[in-house]
């Protein structure tokens, strides 16, 4: 095994099989040239995958190019462009404020320039600028690039509810799997320990080991002594758990902020969970029902999301303010997104595409209070008029 193997411990021993996960050892001495990779987007999480990417990068340059691009929606702070303070303050002052990146980590404002020769391309922006980014990169991007998707959320249209991955692979034809867990973007950007899980499958047209992307490949690429990594192959179970979570922590925010404490906080978690695990087994069958307990993409996820992450506390100030969803976004985010707003109506308006909204009876409350004004003291009585469970 070569020293970078071994510093990465990538043996199958380290590599759990009884739940699906990659397990063969393979030496990264093997690379026959180092893949250069690109984040795409610079938001909250986007800088912190950044940062753990770039440090792999650097710490690994038999495996990958050492320099990491970051493509950057460019903004002007004070006078001074965003990528400029990036790339000399070594600091992303609006979304990622007090943390130092690596300066293998270039920013670049030019969305294509970013992807010229690239080898993987890590997809992190908010889901609703993904069709025109996509769109942006259409013909620039070669069919042997892999890619992973780090956004959580579903595009819904004229196809149906599509996972985020497969819209890229669609929109640009490459593969392209997902990252997802249990990750407030402060706390891995801070290292302070955490899990995640990566899914892929690999390609029919793999070029083969050393030459190409596996599991051993993502797991090098991402796993830091404090973001923890499991490799699965289960995509859509990962990528359902991520949109939904969001869903559910406006529900929780909701209750909290009625000041209904902790126990109406685990109920609609309690709630939340059925219903994801529903809408995986109707609408993506491929996903693994394991996914949702044993994985950090799934129920840890939904934990730490409805516990601290930004979706909870939209809700919560919308409970105790009054103000609509976007007032209170703006008022907290500084220009960050709760996805969960957006997800919540993409899941209505697919589950009355298909006539299931009454299967889904938390999902939809929580649509219902943010478009069109529910009483949010009503969310127990929406749940339970029509809850399946009941005989
Ligand atoms: N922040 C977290 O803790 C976290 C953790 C895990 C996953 N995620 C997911 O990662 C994805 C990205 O989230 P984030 O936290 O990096 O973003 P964010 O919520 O911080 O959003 C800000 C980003 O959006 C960009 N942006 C604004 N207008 C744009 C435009 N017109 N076109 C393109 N980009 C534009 C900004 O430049 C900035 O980079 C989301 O799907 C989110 O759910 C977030
Ligand atoms: O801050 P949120 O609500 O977007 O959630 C953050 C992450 O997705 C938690 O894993």
């Amino acid at each position: 095994m070569s020293a970078a193997a071994d510093r990465l411990n990538l043996t199958s021993g380290h590599l759990n099989a009884g739940r699906k996960r990659s397990s063969s050892s393979v030496s990264l001495k093997a690379i026959e040239k180092p893949f250069k990779v690109t984040v795409i987007g610079s938001g909250n999480w986007g800088t912190t995958i950044a940062k753990v990417v770039a440090e792999n990068c650097k710490g690994y340059p038999e495996v990958f190019a050492p320099l990491v691009q970051m493509w950057v929606f460019e903004e002007d702070i004070n006078g001074e462009k965003l990528t400029e303070i990036i790339n000399t303050r070594h600091q992303n002052v609006k979304y990622l404020p007090g943390i130092t990146l690596p300066d293998n980590l270039v920013a670049n404002p030019d969305l294509i320039d970013s992807v010229k020769d690239v080898d993987i391309i890590v997809f992190n922006i908010p889901h609703q600028f993904l069709p025109r980014i996509c769109s942006q990169l259409k013909g620039h991007v070669n069919p042997h690039v892999r890619a992973i998707s780090c956004l959580k959320g579903f595009e819904v249209g004229a196809k149906g509810v599509q996972l985020l991955s497969s819209y890229i692979t669609e929109e640009l034809g490459i593969q392209c799997g997902a990252l997802s867990g249990a990750n407030i973007a402060t706390e891995v950007a801070q290292e302070h320990w955490s899990e995640t899980t990566v899914a892929y499958h690999i390609p029919k047209d793999f070029r083969g080991e050393g030459k190409d992307v596996d599991h051993k490949v993502l797991k090098a690429l991402f796993h830091r002594p404090y973001f923890h990594v499991s490799v699965i192959e289960d995509v859509a179970g990962i990528s359902i758990c991520g949109a939904l979570k969001n869903v559910v922590a406006l529900g929780c925010g909701f209750v909290e902020g009625l000041g209904w404490g902790n126990n109406a906080s685990a109920a609609i978690q309690r709630v939340g969970l059925g219903e994801i695990i529903r809408f995986g087994q109707m609408f993506f069958p491929e996903s693994r029902e394991e996914t949702y307990y044993q994985e950090s993409a799934g129920v840890a996820d939904l934990i730490t999301t409805c516990a601290g992450g930004r979706n909870v506390k939209v809700a919560r100030l919308m409970a105790t303010s009054g103000k609509d969803a976007w007032e209170c976004e703006k008022e907290l985010l500084n220009g960050q997104s709760a996805q969960g707003l957006i997800t919540c109506k993409e899941v209505h308006e697919w589950l009355e595409t298909c006539g299931s909204v009454e299967d889904f009876p938390l999902f939809e409350a929580v649509y219902q209070i943010v478009y069109n004004n529910y009483p949010m003291k009503n969310l127990p009585d929406m749940i339970e008029e029509l809850d399946l469970h009941e005989d």
